[in-house]
């Protein structure tokens, strides 16, 4: 088909999506699969490491993928982030700088780059406006990773800017669902406790731990409705400015804890461990943007835990 197909128009385009494994490329291969998309290509970190910049060089001269989601990243959650920030600054930029100028230079006519409602300030308007990003200092915990994702954003508008390059971002915030990380420590919140909460149900636990004080609000999104969100901006959406991803509703980490704990059915009691950092206060994006384009979730956060839970347990080995 020629420069003037869209991307809804062409199903047999070739899309790389690339972090096919994860929780958000695995949900957007299965968006895709479901709008009958037929020609996606996928690699394992095992068969190209996109830190690699001369291996990814070759995978795009030799397989000219036309459009491109860049889902693969280092990503994890509170600890991880404080823990490892060498990893989650270079690895991310590598990942991005490679993928994004590959790309230009082998004529995917569309990219979209994924960052994280993290990049906005510690103390950031609620709700976040895409124009609260560099207004104000970052929250300490993934300042690192912030800063790599800030530079992607930075990197798509520089490659438009210059190149005429069709590079969008958009910024989702905390994502659950199918194939997310369940490690104890590394993961992000809410994968964290349906584990544990699971465990201490299994085991007979009188009692189970979460991190912080329980007074940070949190904006959760399950993954397929991101899923659906990235091909839309897929095929809408070919600013300059970067786009918020949000559910627009809120919960303290004690309502997520308990809801939860309900969804799992553990009856215990929960201890806080406050010598666990809280991380930043509140992440409430105001996705109003995306709205006026035509896009909302639709997948409640009850309903989203429950469709989690039964996949832990068919899919996560007890
Ligand atoms: N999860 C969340 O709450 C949020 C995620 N996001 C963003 O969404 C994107 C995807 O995140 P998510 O799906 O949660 O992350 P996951 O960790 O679930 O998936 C990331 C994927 O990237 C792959 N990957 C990592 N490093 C490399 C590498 N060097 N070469 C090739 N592949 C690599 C991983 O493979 P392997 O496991 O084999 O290393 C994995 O398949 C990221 O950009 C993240 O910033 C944004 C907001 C919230
Ligand atoms: C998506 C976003 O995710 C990260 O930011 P975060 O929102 O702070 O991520 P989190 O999910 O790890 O924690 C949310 C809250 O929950 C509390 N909490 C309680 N108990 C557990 C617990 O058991 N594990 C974890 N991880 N947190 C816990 C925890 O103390 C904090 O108050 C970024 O680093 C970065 O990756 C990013 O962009």
């Amino acid at each position: 088909m020629g420069e003037t197909d869209s991307f809804f128009s062409n199903k047999s385009a070739k899309i790389f999506v690339a972090g096919h494994r994860g929780l958000v490329g695995s949900a957007i291969v299965r968006k895709l699969q479901s709008l009958d998309f037929t020609n996606i290509l996928v690699r394992t970190h095992a068969d190209l490491d996109l830190t690699r910049q001369s291996d990814v060089e070759s995978f795009f001269a030799a397989e000219k993928p036309r459009y491109v989601v860049l889902a693969a990243a280092k990503v994890g959650g509170i600890h991880a982030n404080n823990t490892y920030p060498a990893d989650f600054i270079s690895i991310n930029l590598q990942i991005q700088t490679n993928v994004i100028d590959s790309s230009y230079r082998h004529g995917v006519k569309k990219i979209i780059f994924l960052g994280s409602s993290c990049i906005y300030p510690k103390f950031a308007p609620q709700p976040i406006p895409e124009n609260a990003l560099l207004s104000a200092p970052l929250e300490p915990t993934n300042e690192w990773y912030a800063v790599a994702k800030i530079a992607g954003i930075k990197m798509c508008q520089a490659y438009r800017i210059q190149h005429g390059f069709d590079a969008i971002s958009a910024m989702p915030t905390n994502l659950y669902g199918p194939n997310d990380n369940f490690h104890p420590e590394n993961s992000h919140v809410l994968p964290a406790l349906m584990r544990r909460f699971h465990k201490a149900k299994v085991e007979g636990a009188k009692e189970v731990v979460v991190w912080g004080t329980g007074s940070p609000l949190r904006e959760f999104l399950h993954v397929d409705d991101l899923a659906d969100a990235v091909v839309f901006l897929m095929g809408n959406y070919s600013g300059l400015d970067h786009v918020n991803v949000g559910s627009g509703k809120e919960v303290t980490i004690k309502e997520l804890a308990e809801l939860v704990m309900e969804v799992v059915g553990f009856e215990g009691e929960l201890v806080w461990d406050t010598s666990k950092p809280d991380g930043t206060p509140r992440k409430l994006m105001d996705s109003s943007k995306l709205a006026s384009l035509g896009w909302s979730a639709k997948i409640s956060l009850r309903d989203g835990l429950v469709d989690t839970y039964k996949w832990y347990l068919e899919n996560v080995k007890q």
